[in-house]
């Protein structure tokens, strides 16, 4: 089974899955939306992208793209993030990270290096990568990226602003690979209307049914300012009847927009 993630070698994606995927190869992408692609597109049978974070909340990116491309998602994957400052020495004057691990560590940076630059990359791994070639980068991400190569000292270890930092991770398949099983479940409902009571009436399809829902969040549709859609995540499987009755519900709702299933699965907690 060829996997697909965000690279390079070592970023937190990676470490999911091969949780997931251990037996098979894995390549790597610079963004999600180039994941999603790859895998939407029949490349791979399986992607891994980061969803949302304790600290820093959603990857937008991701749920853009989930609700763009047609794939679906087979497996939620939770892990816990410790992210680690690493440099060829203390005398660095950038630190270059993804974004939400720039953000998950936002307190301890202005409180420890407040002059510094801060520079948003593709990945933590490829900070790194950046920080292994240049000593004024300092990288921030999985302190075991300093183990392969050389120069690189860990400066600082658990730098993220809270202890429980931890991230969901979505496995992703052609959207042909829809599974049947799994507890839980994830749509995205673009409703395009917009009166009183809306946001009540795409959750009642859910309370009406006692479905206890995990997560909703609202993206910019970018057909217009104020124009929503909405992902929503709920603990029962795609395939039950109450769950299927309130996605008739919300197909009603929705008349003039869409509702689209990404799919039902499992969790996995991916303890280091
Ligand atoms: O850049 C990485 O290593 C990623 O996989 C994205 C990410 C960044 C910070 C926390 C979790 C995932």
């Amino acid at each position: 089974m060829a996997a697909v993630t965000l690279g390079p070698e070592g970023t937190y994606s990676h470490r999911a899955t091969t949780a997931v995927a251990d037996d098979g190869e894995i390549d790597f992408r610079q963004s999600v939306t180039a994941i999603v692609d790859a895998v939407d597109s029949g490349e791979y049978d399986r992607g891994v992208i980061p969803i949302e974070n304790s600290i820093e909340g959603s990857v937008t990116e991701s749920l853009d793209a989930l609700a763009e491309y047609d794939v679906a998602v087979v497996r939620e994957i939770v892990t816990p993030i410790r992210h680690a400052l690493l440099a060829q020495g203390p005398e660095f004057d950038t630190v270059a990270s993804h974004s939400q691990a720039l953000a998950q560590c936002r307190s301890y940076l202005e409180r420890e290096y407040p002059d510094a630059t801060l520079e948003a990359v593709a990945s933590t791994a490829q900070g790194v990568e950046f920080a292994r070639d240049d000593p004024s980068v300092a990288g921030i991400g999985h302190p075991a990226n300093a183990e392969d190569g050389v120069d690189l000292e860990v400066l600082a270890e658990d730098i993220q602003d809270q202890d429980s930092n931890a991230t969901r991770f979505f496995a992703i398949a052609p959207a042909a690979e829809r599974s049947t099983g799994g507890g839980k479940t994830s749509l995205v409902v673009y409703p395009n209307a917009n009166y009183p009571g809306l946001l009540l009436e795409l959750l009642e399809p859910f309370a009406d049914r006692d479905i206890n829902l995990t997560r909703v969040e609202s993206r910019p549709s970018g057909q217009r300012l104020g124009d929503y859609v909405f992902h929503v995540d709920f603990e029962a499987g795609l395939y039950e009847s109450r769950t299927q009755a309130a996605i008739a519900d919300l197909e009603e709702l929705a008349e003039k927009g869409w509702v689209k299933r990404l799919g039902s699965y499992d969790t996995e907690h991916v303890v280091e």
